[in-house]
This record gives structure tokens, sequence and C-alpha cells, in this order.
């Protein structure tokens, strides 16, 4: 049975002590009722996000909102014409559920309160848990440092950096794809991948590597990563543009992200429906940020390249569902016509993942990419500067 939820609810005035084998009764299982609004909290929240402050006058927010007005209409519509947010991501193929559908699993809040796991409410893969995580830390992040604190802080915010002008400005200078160096201290794939984990350390050694730009992870739970590390690292005097890895699902994020010192936000194409990824390029470019649109497939491939204005595709060989790794992605979503359309809009390709040798970054080159993104290979040598020199099989600092 799908979706079951076994949700038992008991004043403590009943006692009530039960044999787990009673939990799983079918006659306790209810189906949950979808409450649209529940389903659509994220847009709500996205469009809040865009709203005009009355308190918060800055010609800034002004244009975020004028220029948002279209897109917030768009999502507004969508309530409109009744669809889920659910609904429409899985019409683009999307498999990630944005939350639990029967509610997150409850801890245990007293003796007779509890959920037990079922396919509602267990995540189905390692993307969806992240996200469902992802969401509830975000609405506490909220409640502390709500959108009008951001914004207020957005006034003192030093310019961006340009993340795109730098990756070509290295592919021009070194005939090589531009390095994308990730600081990056564990991964739920590999587990810790450097005990000895100095974020500024590590970006310092990728910046006199070579490094065109700098990843850094700031998921906590999943890649031992933070928000902090970004901050440490622009305020270390770092030159190099930072891309802020994380897993965005709603625009506070963005703002978020630009704060701390990001000049470059990654949007992931298997979490994010189309409306979705309109806007939040919109809010990326109106921060001054750049926005790297992240796909794993064909389908997320020719839906990104369905929207105008990306600059800046990078092609995942890794898939966030299965941890699968395989290099020959980046070349088969760059085969043919799609690969004549990327060029054709003048679209930098950064390959992303698993790649390890020279030969790995002759073979995505050869593919196309104008840009590579790499995290384990060099930031578990020693010498983070020398892992760039390893993978290059050179060293990038010299032009050829
Ligand atoms: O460590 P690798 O295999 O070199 O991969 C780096 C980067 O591509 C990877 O960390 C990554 C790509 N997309 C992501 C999305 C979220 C978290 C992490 C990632």
């Amino acid at each position: 049975m799908m979706e079951g939820l076994v949700s038992l609810k008991a004043t403590p005035k009943i006692s009530f002590r039960s044999p787990p084998s009673v939990f799983h009764r079918p006659c306790l299982s209810i189906r949950p009722f979808m409450n649209p609004l529940g389903a659509n909290r994220h847009s709500a929240a996205s469009i809040r996000a865009q709203q005009p402050d009355a308190k918060d006058g800055s010609a800034l927010v002004s244009t975020v909102s004028v220029e948002n007005k279209e897109i917030s209409e768009l999502k507004v519509k969508e309530w409109e014409v009744g669809m889920f947010q659910e609904e429409v991501a899985a019409s683009q193929g999307i498999r990630i559920r944005r939350r639990p559908p029967t509610g997150p699993p409850l801890h245990y809040v007293g003796p007779f309160e509890f959920r037990i796991q079922n396919e509602g409410n267990t995540p189905r893969n390692i993307l969806e848990e992240i996200i469902w995580h992802k969401d509830t830390e975000i609405s506490q992040m909220k409640e502390r440092q709500p959108l009008s604190l951001l914004k207020k802080a957005l006034e003192n915010a030093p310019p961006t950096r340009d993340f795109v002008g730098a990756l070509k400005e290295a592919n021009h200078r070194t005939g090589l794809p531009g390095l994308i160096a990730e600081v990056k201290k564990a991964s739920p794939s590999r587990g810790i991948l450097r005990e000895d984990f100095d974020p500024v350390e590590i970006a310092l050694a990728y910046e006199n590597g070579g490094a065109a730009c700098l990843s850094v992870l700031t998921d906590e739970k999943f890649f031992k990563g933070s928000f902090s590390n970004l901050e440490a690292i622009r305020n270390a005097g770092v030159q190099c543009p930072l891309l802020c890895k994380e897993f965005i699902i709603d625009a506070w994020q963005i703002y978020y992200a630009r704060i701390k010192g990001a000049d470059a936000v990654l949007l992931i194409a298997a979490v994010l429906p189309d409306l979705d990824i309109k806007y939040m390029t919109k809010i990326c470019k109106m921060l001054g940020l750049a926005a790297l649109l992240e796909v794993h497939d064909e389908r997320e491939m020719d839906r990104v390249l369905g929207i105008e204005g990306i600059e800046l595709i990078g092609i995942n060989n890794r898939n966030l569902e299965t941890f699968d790794v395989d290099i020959s992605n980046t070349r088969k979503l760059l085969e043919g016509a799609r690969g004549q359309l990327i060029s054709q809009k003048g679209i930098i390709v950064v390959g992303e993942s698993g790649l390890f040798t020279p030969d790995d970054i002759a073979y995505v080159q050869e593919a196309g990419v104008k840009a590579v993104l790499v995290g384990e290979s060099i930031v578990k040598q020693k010498d983070p500067r020398l892992g760039i020199s390893g993978l290059f099989g050179k060293d990038i600092l010299v032009s050829s």
C-alpha cells in the first residue's frame, strides 16, 4: 500500500502501551489529505521573497520587486490553474519531492505520539533526504533572519566578482578548462575526504595553484560544510570568485549566499521546476550573482536549454540519486544538436565530478567543456596546490 500514514495520537489520560506489531496494522493506515496551500508552501515563500518590503526602501529591493513581478504573476497563475507544486515538478520529470507528502517522521515527543516510517515519509534516495532536511533547515533559518534583514545587509555588501568571466579568462590563457576547485570536507558518497580540514588554507592553496574560481560547500549535515567557511574564505582576501555549493530550493537562500560572500550559486535541475529556475536566475542577475545550472541527463539539459538567459551549465557526472559516477555522461550530453545549440548560445559548460587525471580532463575538454569542477582528487592531496598540477599534468599558472 502506498503512502500509508500511521499516526497515533492519544492524550496522556489514556494509558496506552502497545507492542510494535500494532503499528503495522492496516486498519491504522490512512491516506493523507493533501492541503493545496501546504503543497505549495514553497511557491508561496518564493513569492514572498520577491514582494516589496514596506520598511525597506532600498533601490535594489524595488528593482528586484518590479522585475520579478512578471515571475510572481506566473507563480500565481500556477495556483490559479490549480496545479500542485509536486505535480508541476513531476510533469517535468522531477522525481525529487520537496517535502514528505505525509509529513515528516515524528520524533518521540512523549509516549503517545509517534509516526511510523513508511513509503510516504521516508525519502526515496539521498538527494530527496537532503532536500527534505534542507526544507526544514531553511524555515528555521528564515525565522531567525527574515528576508527583510538580508535585504538590509545587502546595502553594505561588497560588489560581486565575475565568475563566468574568470572561467573564460583562464580557459583562454591556459588552453585548458578553467578550474573551479572545490573546498569539500566530506560527502555522503565518499565520507570524510580530509581530516585536517582548514577551509581558508585549502582555498589559498587552490588560488596559488591556478584555480580560476572556488566552490565552497555550505551544507552542514551531509557535506560538513558551512556558511562560515564561505565567509572566512571571502574575508581572507581570496580573489577567486566563489560558488556557494548549496541545495537551493528557496529564493531566500540566494540572498543569504550573496550576503555571505558568494559570487555564484548552484541551481540543480533535478530538484527545481522550470518556473523556479526562471525566477531564481532572474534573482541571481539582480543580485549580481552567476547561476550554475546543474544537469545530469538529457531531459534536464533540454529543459535548461529551453530557458532564456542561462550562461553556465554544469554537467554532473555523478547521479545524485544513486551516486554512480560516469564521466562519459559529459560527452553524451554534449553530442550532436545539443552541443551545437550550446555553442550557438555561447553557454559555458562545466564538467563536474569524478575527474582525477590529465586524461579525464582531456576527455571532457574534447567533449566540449570550457571549465571543470573538481573536489575529491585535489582536496585529498596533502598540498592541494600540487593536487592541481597533478590533475592537469602540468603547472596551470603558466600560459600555454
Ligand atoms: O569531488 P568530485 O567528484 O570532484 O565532485 C565535485 C563536485 O562536482 C561535486 O561535489 C558536486 C557536483 N554537484 C553537486 C551538488 C551538490 C553537492 C556536491 C556536488
